[in-house]
């Protein structure tokens, strides 16, 4: 039902909330608007308390501090209202962060809890987003990106990442396996209890992984950026993906200077654009990129992308967690396939994967690579994981 709610806003009122099609709010940023605050929606709540006591009048130091916060509040969700708009005209239906701001609104002394659609996330993607940007606009004020840099200096060299790719499919005539260091996942929790990121990455090396993927998320997947520097630390030689949702160049500077090879961008959430850009810095830093997409129109829009070498088709799609290996040889029939291999693209067949017969469907449908987790680090033994993942011994096998 539509709900329409009409409050009155005290003078010097900051305001937290940004105005969006389904909720408006009038003037939202604008202090000491003796205005009406009105909010029209759907299904949402709206709960009103006092909290703190009316702000005085004069414009002193904390005054201006907090002026100065709203501005760039502003700022903020302009940027995020224009990423969204290029985004959607792309068909990216995530958006980076909520339109509404917080559900936590302070009007004077009170303070308002408004849910609705532009502050509740539609998706678990985009529930995953939504922390990140966070998060990362976080880390990025504690380490701005200038002293990143500098500590680039420091990291470990890089390795190549799709060089060892193709070397494994040459050798074994199999896909290359990327293989998944991964503690949980929100589709389905926690995958292994006793969880040595080190061990698990050894297994995967002595069992024939041509490159290892290591989760870093910490909320939703209990990974680590400490486990990815830990594996390289340990004398693991197999080339290094970070996985991570990367929605700022930031964080490419920051996986590299924890040592990683490679990082994954998500057409699902990220423009074409900011494919390419981060692609090309990419490439500055001798890393790869693993762009990952899942369904036609996302392919369609990274095969235009110029510098995009591998491709990623998830099985899962990560909105709804279904899982389907199908959707691999869909992608890659008919033109798509075409271009591909006219472009000398590397695909890599990702998720569901569990049994030789997977490997083999994959492979027929066209990819060079796979990435594998759950299958694998649910074993005991992860290299005799990967035996059973193929079927046969591929550390050891090589193509006469
Ligand atoms: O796995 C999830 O639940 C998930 C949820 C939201 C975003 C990403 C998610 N997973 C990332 C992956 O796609 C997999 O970790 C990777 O492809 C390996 O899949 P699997 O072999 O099925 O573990």
């Amino acid at each position: 039902m539509e709900g329409l709610v009409y409050a009155r806003m005290t003078p010097r009122v900051s305001f937290q909330a940004v105005p969006s099609l389904n909720y408006r709010l009038c003037h939202p940023f604008k202090r000491s608007i003796p205005a009406t605050v009105m909010v029209v929606g759907r299904g949402r709540t709206l709960s009103v308390r006092p909290i703190r006591a009316q702000q005085p009048e004069t414009k002193d130091g904390a005054a201006e501090k907090e002026e100065a916060a709203d501005v760039l509040k502003v700022k903020e969700w302009e940027v995020g209202m224009l990423q969204d708009e290029v985004a959607a005209s792309q068909g990216i239906s995530i958006r980076r962060r909520p339109q509404t701001g917080s559900p936590v609104h302070y009007v004077g002394p009170f303070e308002f809890r408004l849910q609705n659609e532009g502050n509740t996330p539609s998706n678990i993607l985009e529930e995953i987003i939504w922390h990140k940007d966070k998060e990362v606009s976080e880390l990025k004020e504690r380490r701005p990106l200038y002293a990143l840099k500098k500590a680039l200096d420091d990291a470990p060299p890089t390795r190549d990442f799709i060089g060892a790719l193709k070397a494994a499919h040459q050798r074994t005539g199999l896909p290359g396996l990327i293989a998944e260091v991964k503690k949980a996942s929100p589709s389905r929790g926690i995958l292994r209890e006793n969880f040595d990121p080190v061990e698990i990455a050894k297994g995967y090396e002595k069992g024939g992984a041509a490159c290892i993927s290591v989760l870093t998320d910490k909320k939703y997947f209990q990974g680590s950026f400490e486990n990815l520097e830990a594996i390289r630390g340990a004398g693991v030689k197999c080339p290094l993906l970070c996985k991570e949702f990367i929605l700022d160049a930031w964080q490419i500077y920051y996986a590299r200077t924890k040592g990683a090879d490679a990082i994954l961008l998500i057409a699902a959430v990220l423009p074409n654009l900011d494919i390419r850009y981060m692609t090309k810095i990419c490439m500055m830093l001798g890393m790869a990129a693993l762009v990952e997409v899942h369904d036609e129109r996302e392919m369609d829009r990274v095969l235009g992308i110029e510098g995009v070498e591998l491709i990623g088709i998830n099985n899962r799609n990560l909105e709804t967690f279904e899982v389907d290996i199908g959707n691999t040889k869909k992608l890659l029939e008919g033109d798509r396939g075409q271009r591909i291999r006219e472009k000398g693209i590397i695909v890599v067949g990702e998720s569901g994967l569990f049994t030789p017969d997977d490997i083999n469907y994959v492979q027929e449908a066209g990819v060079k690579a796979v990435l594998v987790g759950e299958s694998i680090v649910k074993q005991d033994d992860p290299a005799k994981g990967i035996t059973g993942l193929f079927g046969r011994d591929i550390s050891f096998v090589t193509l006469t």
